[in-house]
């Protein structure tokens, strides 16, 4: 099986290229290879092998830049996306494009259901929006699978900027009212290794939108207490967390207030497990506090 990737490098991309069996290739080229925010090089890069299944774990992700970068943001995460579904259509080759819980506007007051109205609060939502539609639009076999909260050894995330933190201040003020899940980028990367596997293996299945989390629900506070629960005997000194607003905690971008994300569908369909977020936070922090080169 033969796989192209996109965002190779990002925190999914290194947690998916970990996890890849002997038996499948991947082909993950990089941004001198391929940049998508002027991505002439898509067509000529499906062309170029038999691929089996496009991933894309490219985007850009940086929400509060992307108030003031729109055409950028837009530019790599809905033309990018565009174009590749589009090549890839042609080819018959099936996707698996990435998404966010940031394409909800957090009211619903319930886990959002993969068909539920969409209503992005910020640029980097919206561009991400806009990328799920063009993917549908295309018209090929394509799974959109949205995620949220990821965290890694790897790259920019609130765990690792929890951990900065921690050298610097005494005492963190973290928001108390927006929930999620927390999600480890290496159990997104074994489901989106399952939905690939099963959309190679299995040509009549179709594609669709699903969600995928790790089990379980709470807010950036608690997120952040949990860090410091896991990580704090190996820490030089654990901060006090205090619970705060986010009316006390401006950012550029808005961000939705509850968006958590039903995954039943996900877990019925394809051959995904689940693991709960603070299963994967310790084994996370684990092996984030081992590494040197994170
Ligand atoms: N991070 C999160 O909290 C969440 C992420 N998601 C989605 O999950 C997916 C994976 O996110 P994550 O792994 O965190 O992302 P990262 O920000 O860690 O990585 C982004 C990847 O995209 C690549 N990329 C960005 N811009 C370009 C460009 N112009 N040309 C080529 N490559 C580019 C980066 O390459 P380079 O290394 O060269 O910069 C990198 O490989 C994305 O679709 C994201 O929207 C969804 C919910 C939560
Ligand atoms: C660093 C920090 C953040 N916060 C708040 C700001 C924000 O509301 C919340 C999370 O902050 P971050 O900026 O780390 O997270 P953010 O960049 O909003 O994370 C999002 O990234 C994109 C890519 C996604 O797709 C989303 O699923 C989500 O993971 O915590 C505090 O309250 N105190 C702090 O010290
Ligand atoms: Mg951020």
């Amino acid at each position: 099986m033969n796989i192209l990737l996109l965002g190779g490098s990002g925190q999914l991309g290194r947690e998916i290229l970990l996890q890849t069996p002997p038996r499948v290739r991947v082909a993950a080229p990089g941004r001198d290879e391929l940049d998508l925010a002027a991505p002439d090089a898509i067509e000529a890069l499906i062309d170029s092998q038999p691929f089996d299944v496009v991933i894309n774990a490219a985007a850009y992700t940086a929400v509060d830049r992307a108030e003031e970068e729109r055409d950028r943001a837009f530019a790599i995460n809905a033309e990018a996306p565009r174009r590749l579904a589009a090549a890839a259509a042609r080819e018959g080759v099936p996707v698996l494009h990435v998404s966010t819980d940031y394409v909800f506007d957090g009211r619903k007051g319930a886990p959002y259901r993969p068909d539920d109205p969409v209503a992005p609060l910020g640029v980097y939502g919206a561009s991400k929006e806009a990328g799920e539609q063009a993917v549908r639009a295309a018209g090929g076999r394509a799974v959109i699978l949205r995620t949220a909260w990821l965290y890694s050894p790897f790259g920019a995330n609130f765990l690792k900027t929890m951990l900065r933190l921690a050298g610097e201040r005494d005492t963190l003020r973290v928001v108390d009212d927006q929930r999620g899940t927390p999600t480890a980028a290496a159990s997104l990367a074994a489901a989106c290794l399952a939905v690939a596997v099963r959309l190679v293996a299995d040509p009549n299945q179709p594609g669709g939108t699903f969600h995928y989390t790790d089990a379980g629900e709470t807010t950036w506070c608690g997120f952040a207490r949990a860090i410091f629960e896991t990580a704090g005997s190996r820490l030089a000194r654990v901060p006090a967390v205090a619970a705060i607003t986010t009316a006390e905690y401006p950012t550029p971008a808005q961000r939705p207030a509850d968006s958590r994300l039903d995954c039943t569908d996900t877990l019925a369909r394809f051959a995904v497990v689940q693991p709960d977020w603070r299963a994967t936070l310790a084994t996370t922090v684990e092996r984030l506090l081992r590494r040197t080169d994170s």
